[in-house]
């Protein structure tokens, strides 16, 4: 099926021997990173039984009454709300939402209905971060980077998140299910119902991710695009909202708060090239994106991205 963002078969990597398997797929994912910031992958390792099930868990939480929902509503005080939220009316985003850390983490906060979708919730974490390792492993391998690098840079595995979404449906007159953006993190993975609206930008147009069961949608972050200095990209993309619910998953594959992000050496200094990004904390980073949502800057001009950060061209 064409989706329009190429699609890799990681199943070499999960084999012993494919070396041409894994070379092949090297290249196609590189091509991507820096083409479209988006592929998609099958055989990636989360079982799609697995991914079957926390959709229909997730379909029916959602559909428990709002106050049902409550009980598992953010603790206050949290840095990010964990556990269920509903975009307020306000925001242009129209969804509502259960947020989760990994799993044993104190600020996490699980519902209790429907029976097993706390377990299926916490396999599905643990499964998107053994995918999570290997698809790191395998941008490091496409960037060239001494092996390990990233594995060795990215070592926090607390700051990672998972989102299971609910989108309500499109109304006449608007239909933003998320605004338009790009992700902060290092690698995303999404997987949406059959509803579809994941759509990604490329060369001024948008390009629809059509619904394949068991598909993960993989996308590279504004953390990889600044390691990288520009060589893969982080694009936006968004979601339209269609004509009934649509349900979806995203995990953010993240890198610790306390670490420094910066072009690395080996695209600048190594080669020569000017960095085009200042060095930063993410958490410094994560806190001015959350604020935009907090606070929505009245000019547009005013939202901070990564941009925040770039170092113009002498
Ligand atoms: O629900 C989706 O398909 C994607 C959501 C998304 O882009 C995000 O949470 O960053
Ligand atoms: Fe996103």
């Amino acid at each position: 099926m064409n989706s329009g963002i190429p699609t890799v078969d990681l199943s070499p990597f999960f084999a012993q021997g494919d070396e041409e398997g894994k070379r092949n797929a090297i290249k196609i994912i590189g091509h991507a990173c820096s083409e479209y910031g988006f592929f998609q992958v099958v055989n990636h390792g989360v079982p799609v039984e697995l991914m079957k099930g926390a959709l229909a868990l997730s379909k029916k939480f959602f559909n428990h009454p709002t106050e049902e929902k409550l009980k598992s509503g953010p603790v206050p005080g949290m840095p990010i709300p964990g556990g269920y939220t509903c975009q307020p009316e306000r925001s242009a985003d129209k969804n509502d939402y259960f947020m989760m850390f990994p799993p044993g983490s104190s600020f996490n906060v699980y519902p209790i209905n429907p029976p097993g979708f706390r377990d299926i919730l916490d396999e599905m974490f643990s499964q998107f971060v053994n995918t999570g390792r290997i698809i790191e492993n395998i941008i490091n391998e496409c960037l060239r980077l001494p092996s390990n690098l990233l594995m060795e840079y990215n070592d926090d595995r607390m700051w990672d998140l998972m989102t299971a979404y609910r989108y309500f449906p499109a109304t006449k007159t608007e239909n933003t299910g998320v605004a338009e953006h790009k992700d902060v993190n290092c690698i995303t993975f999404v997987f949406q119902d059959e509803v579809g609206g994941l759509k990604v930008q490329k060369e001024g147009n948008w390009i629809p991710v059509t619904p394949v069961e068991g598909m993960l949608v993989v996308n590279v972050g504004d953390v990889i695009q600044v390691l990288s200095n520009d060589k893969f990209k982080s694009v936006s993309h968004r979601v339209v909202r269609q004509a009934r619910d649509r349900y979806s998953y995203a995990f953010f594959y993240n890198i610790g708060g306390d670490k420094w992000v910066e072009p690395l050496p080996q695209f600048t200094k190594e080669i020569k090239e000017a960095p085009k990004y200042k060095g930063f904390l993410f958490k410094e980073y994560l806190q001015l994106r959350s604020r935009n949502k907090t606070h929505p800057p009245s000019r547009p001009e005013d939202v901070i991205s990564i941009k925040h950060y770039s170092i113009p061209a002498q």
